[in-house]
């Protein structure tokens, strides 16, 4: 036995590009992308890939060097996904709504040499380059403009500060490229920064061995079957839409592109497309149940969701219009959902509301990752499974990221010497042995010495039939330490007949909390402040509750 060693026949490096060449081969004449009225087979989308790849290494691009994309989930973003890392550069997808200074810090930070543009985010990212210190070398642009494919006339875009269009640097191309495949699965293959929900976003970067296993893992662990027709939703920017866009070559999808989250525009491209999967933070699934536009599905859509705490309400919601809700757990960190809630058979004969309740907890880890679990911040040993003793969760697998970028200390405070990544968040594992998120560390609630989980006052706020939304955070209180203070905002559609004041709210939650765990105050707010993968920005509501107290 002790012979039988790895060989280069059995050594290639792991990577999720090959999924495009076999893609052609076996999905050839079938849909890859359809966006309004442009559509591709997956043999031009391979060949697309390929002139692109070609492209960058004409341009200069090398092998690890940073390529950016600025973008929506149009058909360019999908194409990127493969045509920057068979170019051998490294893709950094960017958030389109960050602001020009952090874009610009971004853009530094990641010495990227070259940018893809989306034409809505010209003006955006011409600021950023020109917030760059005087004399430091910024990159290239090319301008993405998917109204001239669509329309099939020449852009009006101006390109004065752009090297050329999406589609004139595409032209150029060979679509018989050779592309440039890792020395190593180790080599980065994507640099993704995070949601900055609770800081300065921090560069992850994880190697095509992470994406490769994460892609496989998310498949298996949705039950995706092939050619399925999947809507993007999900912004492609967040997590490398959780590894979808490569996951879709391996099955074979159709990939209906979407500008922007419209829930009428989502009804309409789901009936027409009969789209089967989707995927979206729980704010997206809030949005199409709470639509004025609202409709009964005529077959089921699994949706996938992640990214935040689904209140069970949302879950229950969504469910009873014709959506399959499956739920994961992961971070930019992890290449994606790493934990999802598995679901049992015999739950299907349960009621709704106990179906959703069982299904906002976040799960087992997925077969893809080793092992999660939820660590004593005392003792550092796993908590009992009690479903109340809370600790950090903890995770161990292959598609953790290789670490962050330019900062050794973020890394090693996050991965352990005992092989643990640390997440920041606080859960708790119930008896079954599914895992629970109670909160993140910086958002839970501490009052009068008791533990208050943002998430558990969230859910109950979901469920008043005038709420849209809701955030619980701490308020500085004298006497308790803290108090927990929601911000809400309710329903606009005719479903309001009087709106509740902030007395009802709390006799609501009273009703159905332990008293501790009530919001002392109610604010009301026309739209709570978010990130733009639908999170709640809880620093800024503490910040107000704060100037409140
Ligand atoms: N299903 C889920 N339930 C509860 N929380 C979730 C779920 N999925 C993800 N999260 C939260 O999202 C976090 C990961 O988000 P992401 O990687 O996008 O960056 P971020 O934490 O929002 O941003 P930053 O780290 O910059 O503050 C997790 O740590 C967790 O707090």
């Amino acid at each position: 036995m002790e012979l039988l060693l790895p060989n280069p026949a059995n050594s290639t490096p792991l990577t999720t590009l090959g999924f495009l060449d076999r893609a052609a081969t076996a999905y050839g004449d079938s849909p890859s992308i359809v966006y309004n009225n442009v559509s591709y087979t997956w043999l031009q989308t391979h060949c697309r890939c390929l002139q692109m790849a070609s492209s960058l290494t004409s341009l200069g691009i090398q092998r690890g060097q940073v390529v950016s994309v600025v973008a929506p989930n149009v058909p360019s973003m999908y194409e990127l996904q493969f045509a920057v890392p068979m170019s051998g550069a490294v893709l950094n997808n960017i958030n389109t709504r960050l602001d020009a200074h952090t874009l610009s810090i971004l853009l530094q930070h990641s010495e990227s040499k070259l940018v893809f543009v989306d034409h809505h985010s010209s003006s955006l990212v011409l600021e950023a380059i020109s917030l760059f210190p005087r004399n430091t070398k910024h990159p290239q642009l090319i301008l993405i403009d998917d109204e001239m494919v669509s329309s099939g006339s020449k852009s009006t875009s101006s390109t004065s500060h752009f090297l050329d269009h999406y589609e004139g640097i595409l032209e150029d191309g060979d679509p018989k490229f050779k592309w440039v495949r890792p020395k190593s699965e180790w080599d980065p293959m994507v640099l993704n920064y995070t949601s900055g929900t609770t800081s300065c976003p921090k560069g992850v970067s994880l190697s095509h061995r992470a994406i490769f296993i994460k892609t496989m893992d998310a498949l298996v662990d949705w039950s995706v079957p092939n050619q399925p027709v999947y809507l993007w939703t999900l912004p492609i920017f967040h997590a490398n839409g959780w590894s979808f866009p490569w996951g879709m070559a391996a099955v074979g999808g159709t990939n209906i592109c979407l500008r922007k989250v419209d829930p009428s525009q989502i009804y309409r491209l789901i009936k027409q497309h009969k789209v089967t999967h989707m995927c979206g933070a729980p704010v997206v699934l809030n949005m199409l149940s709470n639509s004025p536009d609202l409709e009964t599905l005529d077959h089921h859509v699994q949706i996938l969701t992640a990214g935040a705490p689904p209140p069970a309400p949302v879950l229950a919601r969504t469910e009873s219009m014709g959506f399959v809700v499956s739920h994961g757990y992961g971070l930019t960190e992890t290449g994606g959902i790493v934990v999802s809630c598995a679901w049992k058979q015999k739950w299907n004969k349960l009621p709704l509301t106990e179906r959703a309740r069982l299904k906002s907890r976040q799960g087992v880890n997925t077969v893809g990752l080793t092992e999660a679990d939820v660590f004593d911040p005392k003792t550092g040993e796993p908590v009992k499974r009690d479903g109340k003793t809370v600790g950090e969760v903890v995770l161990r697998g292959g598609s953790l990221m290789l670490g962050y970028l330019k900062d050794t200390e973020g890394t090693s405070k996050c991965m352990r010497e005992n092989g643990w990544f640390y997440t920041g968040d606080v859960g708790v594992i119930h008896p079954d042995g599914y895992l629970e998120i109670k909160d993140r560390s910086k958002d839970i609630i501490i009052s009068g010495g008791e533990n208050i989980s943002s998430p558990e006052v969230e859910s109950v706020l979901y469920s008043h039939p005038a709420v849209n939304e809701a955030a619980v955070v701490a308020k500085p209180d004298k006497f308790w330490g803290e108090t927990p203070c929601a911000f809400v905002s309710l329903k606009k559609n005719g479903e309001l007949t009087q709106k509740p004041s902030e007395k009802e709210i709390i006799q609501y939650c009273r009703d159905r909390l332990p008293h501790y765990m009530v919001p002392k105050t109610v604010v009301f707010e026309n739209e709570l402040p978010k990130t733009s993968t639908g999170k709640v920005q809880k620093f800024i509501l503490r910040r107000i509750a704060k100037a409140m107290s």
